[in-house]
């Protein structure tokens, strides 16, 4: 029997402050640079999901020292060039940005390492990586399909390159940047729409110089990095969840303090707003160089919208529950340009489609999106996670407005981004 969790609320509103857990991307960043970087790094605000929890696993695997100061992480590292080779297979588990980042970063190390991933991963694409990373002269190798994990890393002297994406994906970004900081000479990458800049934000704050000229980021190879303090700001993609509920929950009102507000991030915000909802954000700060802030939602009538473009990469994993919300909104709502969807944990557009169905939705899908009518009032169902955190999430904020409850087949893949999910939504949704 697999595990099912039950999402049933008496008429439900969602009122008070929130703080989600810290930034995914920007945890498993601080532990890559952290380790990478020579000296002692302090994280805090680290996100303890199971996927930053990999990469802290494989990095304790290469040597480096991760040890816990209450809620710090504290990364003390000899610096990449003292790595040692590990003696056990490197498991990226769940997680795409563990696995394609250290593809990058372990290219142009001293050591020769084996990677794998649980049966999601195993089954997503690598050649994104792996293709510009060949063309620098990484030596990578596999016993069965070049595409897929496992794949073997010998590290080797890296060349730089020119590098036009071909895809608009942070992840690949990331990893050809984290390369060319090893390669010899000056690495370029051209985006073709701009992604998540963490890295090139937290490569800074490492003490390494990059340059900027509209979409394309240039490193110099050879800079050494000098361990430092990271903060991790909310997670907006975490903070998504319980927006989309705020927003279509009646008489709900919440605040989500000390949220992440990088600009290459905030397009969930945008969308909010152009669908009609009532929405505050209070003047920004920022720590690490990255921005945030506190927003609150309030409880709004909703309508329809094309999502597309250049917005896409700017709420890539919060499609999943902004097609929920669709489902509430008046008119049609068309989402475009998002195939990178079908090559997430599970094709997010036929999960989400064929769940968001099973309530009552008028739904369909396209090469690359949805196209949403509402709105549509949705009953109770059993829904299948496929071992997605976010279609778990999107289910659970689903029970929030059916009109029966909601059951949540194997819920656990949660923990992967949010471990706490169910307590602040029993806590908030209890007022
Ligand atoms: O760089 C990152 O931290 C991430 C980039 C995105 O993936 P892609 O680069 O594949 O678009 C995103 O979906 C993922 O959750 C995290
Ligand atoms: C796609 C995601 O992450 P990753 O690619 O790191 O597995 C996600 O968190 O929605």
């Amino acid at each position: 029997m697999s595990e099912q969790k039950t999402v049933s609320f008496e008429r439900p509103v969602l009122r008070g402050t929130l703080q989600v857990p810290g930034d995914k991307s920007i945890s498993h960043r601080a532990v890559m640079l952290g380790s990478i970087a020579t000296g002692k790094t302090t994280i805090s605000g680290f996100l303890d999901g199971e996927d930053c929890l990999s990469t802290i696993d494989m990095f304790r695997k290469l040597g480096v020292s991760i040890t816990r100061e209450g809620t710090d992480v504290v990364v003390d590292s000899p610096g990449i060039s003292a790595w040692q080779t590990p003696t056990e297979t490197l498991d990226a588990g769940n997680s795409g940005t563990t696995a394609r980042l250290m593809l990058g970063i372990l290219s142009g190390s001293p050591v020769t390492s084996t990677m794998c991933g649980d049966q999601y991963l195993s089954k997503r694409p690598m050649k994104r990586v792996t293709g510009p990373l060949g063309l620098m002269g990484a030596n990578i190798t596999s016993d069965e399909h070049d595409d897929y994990l496992p794949l073997t890393v010998h590290g080797t002297k890296l060349a730089a390159i020119d590098y036009q994406m071909p895809v608009a994906s942070a992840q690949v970004k990331s990893a050809v940047l984290l390369a060319g900081l090893q390669a010899e000479g000056e690495t370029s990458v051209t985006e073709m729409v701009v992604s998540r800049d963490h890295t090139e934000r937290m490569l800074n704050q490492f003490g390494a110089e990059l340059t900027q000229e509209g979409k394309t980021i240039r490193i110099q190879g050879g800079q050494q990095l000098s361990g430092t303090d990271v903060v991790v700001p909310g997670d907006i993609s975490s903070a998504a969840f319980f927006m989309v509920a705020a927003a279509m929950v009646e008489d709900s009102e919440v605040s989500f303090e000390k949220v992440g507000l990088n600009p290459t991030r905030t397009g969930i915000l945008d969308v909010l707003k152009a669908m009609g909802v009532r929405l505050e954000q209070s003047q920004e700060q920022g720590f690490s160089g990255e921005r945030y802030g506190t927003v609150k939602i309030m409880y709004s009538k909703l309508n329809a919208m094309e999502i597309g473009g250049e917005l896409i990469p700017r709420l890539i994993d919060e499609l999943p529950v902004l097609a929920l919300l669709a489902t509430q909104a008046k008119g049609r709502t068309i989402i475009t340009d998002a195939e990178e969807l079908r090559v997430k944990e599970t094709d997010r557009i036929e999960a989400v489609a064929t769940e968001l169905r099973k309530l009552g939705a008028d739904i369909e899908t396209t090469p690359d999106g949805m196209i949403i009518n509402g709105p549509t009032p949705l009953t109770g169902a059993t829904l299948q996670s496929y071992g997605d955190h976010r279609l778990g999430m999107m289910a659970a904020i689903a029970g929030l407005i059916t009109s029966g409850p909601v059951h949540i087949e194997n819920p656990s893949c949660i923990a992967i981004s949010y471990p706490q999910f169910f307590e602040d939504l029993s806590n908030l949704a209890n007022g």
